[in-house]
């Protein structure tokens, strides 16, 4: 008899703003679990690819870099400190044109081979929360429950703009919502790993949901399904 018994996995994926960060962070608290933002991943080997004079285009040498990119995080009074090749970019890789760079990066696909087997390492015990693009389709395809977390477009923009005018950034809404199309676009439409629901996702549109909703109904399925 096999005494092998898998992590137990829960996926959100979305589009960005959809609350995918905020609501895995409460979660993984919640239940005491891992968290991969996977996210960061790709933000951090477009940093890497800005810092090392590397192009978006350069293929070859985006994939060397995410394969070796040389990332610590650190946990520090219940945040995660992101530490990349020595230095603290916790909050650079936050920036909205790092975001957008990711996209571009993370639309070839040998870069995104090149952080599977990192990503699929954050399983351990007791269970791991993973928030991306491509958690339940392509990462995480086991996992016990899948989420696919969407709002509208106008709803993402105004909660990236409250976020960004909270840190004391200057930034409009319109450029924002331009933005934010183009990105869906890309990472909806990419040939490898685009963004969609798993077959098998539970689908929340949280337009009209508060933070708390969402994550109850999140810990309510996880309750039903016996992952907690
Ligand atoms: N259901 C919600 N209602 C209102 N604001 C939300 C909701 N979910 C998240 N937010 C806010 O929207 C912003 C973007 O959320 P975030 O978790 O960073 O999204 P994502 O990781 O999907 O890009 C944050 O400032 C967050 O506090
Ligand atoms: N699993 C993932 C996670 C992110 N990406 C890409 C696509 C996204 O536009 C960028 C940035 O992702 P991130 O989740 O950090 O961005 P948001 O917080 O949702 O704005 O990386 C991906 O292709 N696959």
């Amino acid at each position: 008899m096999s005494h092998y018994k898998p992590v137990p996995v829960i996926t959100v994926d979305g589009p960005s703003g959809s609350g995918k960060g905020t609501i895995c962070r409460l979660l993984a608290e919640n239940l005491n679990w891992r968290l991969l933002d996977s996210g960061a991943l790709y933000r951090l080997t477009a940093l890497a690819a800005s810092h090392h004079g590397v192009a978006l285009e350069d293929e070859t040498a985006l994939v060397t870099l995410a394969a070796h990119l040389d990332v610590q995080f650190v946990s520090r009074d219940g945040d995660v400190q992101v530490i990349l090749e020595g230095e603290d970019v916790t909050k650079v890789i936050r920036k909205e044109n790092v975001g957008n760079d990711a996209s571009v990066v993370a639309s070839i696909g040998s870069v995104r081979a090149a952080l599977l087997e990192r990503q699929r390492a954050f399983a351990e015990a007791p269970g791991l929360i993973a928030d991306g693009r491509d958690m339940g389709t392509v990462v995480f395809p086991e996992a016990g429950l899948k989420i696919y977390l969407d709002a509208s477009v106008e709803e993402r923009a105004q909660r990236r703009y409250n976020q960004l005018i909270n840190k004391g950034l200057s930034a409009s809404v319109e450029s924002i919502l331009v933005d934010l199309q183009a990105r869906d676009a890309r990472d909806m439409n990419r040939l490898v790993a685009p963004l969609k629901p798993a077959e098998d996702a539970i689908i929340l549109d949280s337009t009209q949901m508060t933070i708390e909703a969402v994550l109850d109904a999140v810990l309510e399925e996880a309750r039903h399904r016996g992952l907690r």
